[in-house]
């Protein structure tokens, strides 16, 4: 297999129309060239009016997938159409548009599998609106992206932009940071009965093994929280470590895995510690996140790993209060077109070796 001239094509999905993700697209197809050839999917109308609202003139091609994309260049935008339900204002979620957004999301994901696009990288959706329009269950692009494909288990993974380019095993303690969860989506009621054994494990073989296939750390040292405060405190302050993490981790150990674990989460996340290890697994969404935000807000990414496509996406939401006024940053987004890039460029020399 050739590898593509002009860095591989990627279905950057335009997310929420009411959010940023429009004008972000448009003010990184606006700014410098890149080094994959980006297709926005969404309308073309909306992306015209943001364009003129935001006062960044970008020149729209209209394009079918399978269609030649050309070249990078400032200022050129071409787009995979798909048509708004109804007309979108900046910061004005519209239940019926919810349909406009996950078809987006199918374009894409068709794209990849039919070998139209190299990767695909998504701006914020709106997981209310999808809900309120009675898409029962959507809980984000994650789980979506997982069903589409029929896979069993995914893997989130959040790394702050240093991390994600460093190749070497381990990284010293500064901003670098990648947190993957254990669960996603759900409310903290429901996570304790959702971390078990079988998860767990699923979950660590997917890091594992896209740590050593995306970023190329041949020994991933995993770190991995515990759930409970002080990491249960020897079963006085919950069971779930006794019962559930570490006998999973001791049987990964056993198969070759480097595990670090189950550590209190507060002390885990300190210089030391996360000096000496690639990755850190949570337990659940808001023990890692919150952490990985501080560290490399607006220069961070996301990462579904043990998807059969490339899916990065932004570190942040629709940012409702900043919509339509160009002043949102892009920094993210820059960051998951440039990891995607990448990771296409990596699967496309597998694929061909
Ligand atoms: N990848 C995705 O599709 C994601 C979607 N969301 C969804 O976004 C919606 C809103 O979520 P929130 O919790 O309010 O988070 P948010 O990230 O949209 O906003 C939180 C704060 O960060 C600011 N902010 C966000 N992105 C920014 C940017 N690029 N530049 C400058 N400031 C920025 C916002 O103005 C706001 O003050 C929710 O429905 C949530 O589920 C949240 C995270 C990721
Ligand atoms: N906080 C991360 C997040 O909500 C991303 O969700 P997803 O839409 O990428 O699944």
């Amino acid at each position: 297999m050739t590898l593509p001239a002009h860095g591989p094509v990627l279905a950057l999905t335009t997310g929420e129309p009411a959010g940023i993700g429009p004008e972000l697209t448009l003010l990184l197809a606006a700014g410098k060239a890149l080094s994959a050839r980006v297709v926005a999917v969404g309308d073309p109308q909306l992306l015209a009016e943001r364009a003129a609202m935001i006062e960044r003139p970008v020149e729209l091609l209209e394009l079918a997938p399978g269609e030649p994309v050309p070249p990078p260049r400032a200022g050129l935008l071409p787009v995979w159409p798909v048509a708004l339900r109804e007309p979108s204002l900046p910061g004005r979620l519209a239940t019926a548009n919810a349909g406009y957004v996950l078809e987006t999301l199918d374009v894409a994901v068709r794209a990849c599998l039919a070998g139209h696009a190299g990767g695909m990288v998504t701006a914020p959706l709106h997981k209310g609106v999808v809900l309120d329009a009675g898409h029962a269950g959507f809980t984000g692009h994650t789980e979506y992206l997982r069903d589409a494909c029929g896979v069993d288990e995914v893997v989130m993974l959040l790394a702050t932009g240093s991390a994600l380019h460093a190749r070497e095993a381990g990284w010293r303690g500064n901003a670098a940071l990648r947190v993957a969860l254990a669960t996603t989506h759900l409310p903290l009621r429901e996570v304790a009965d959702a971390i078990t054994e079988a998860r767990l494990e699923r979950i660590l073989r997917i890091l594992h093994a896209d740590l050593q296939r995306w970023f190329g750390v041949a020994r991933p040292r995993i770190a991995v929280c515990g759930l409970n405060p002080h990491a249960g405190e020897g079963g006085h302050l919950g069971r779930e470590e006794l019962d559930v993490i570490i006998p999973c981790l001791e049987r990964l150990r056993e198969d070759g895995l480097l595990l670090d674990g189950p550590l209190p989460a507060d002390t885990l996340f300190t210089p030391r510690h996360l000096a000496e290890v690639d990755a850190v697994l949570a337990m659940y969404h808001d023990q890692g996140l919150p952490v990985l935000k501080y560290a490399g807000f607006g220069r961070a990414a996301n990462i579904t790993l043990g998807l059969p496509l490339v899916r990065t996406s932004v570190d942040h939401g629709t940012a409702l209060d900043l919509a339509g006024r160009g002043i949102a940053d892009p920094g993210s987004l820059c960051v998951a077109v440039e990891l995607a890039a990448d990771m296409a460029h990596r699967g496309s020399m597998v694929s061909s070796s």
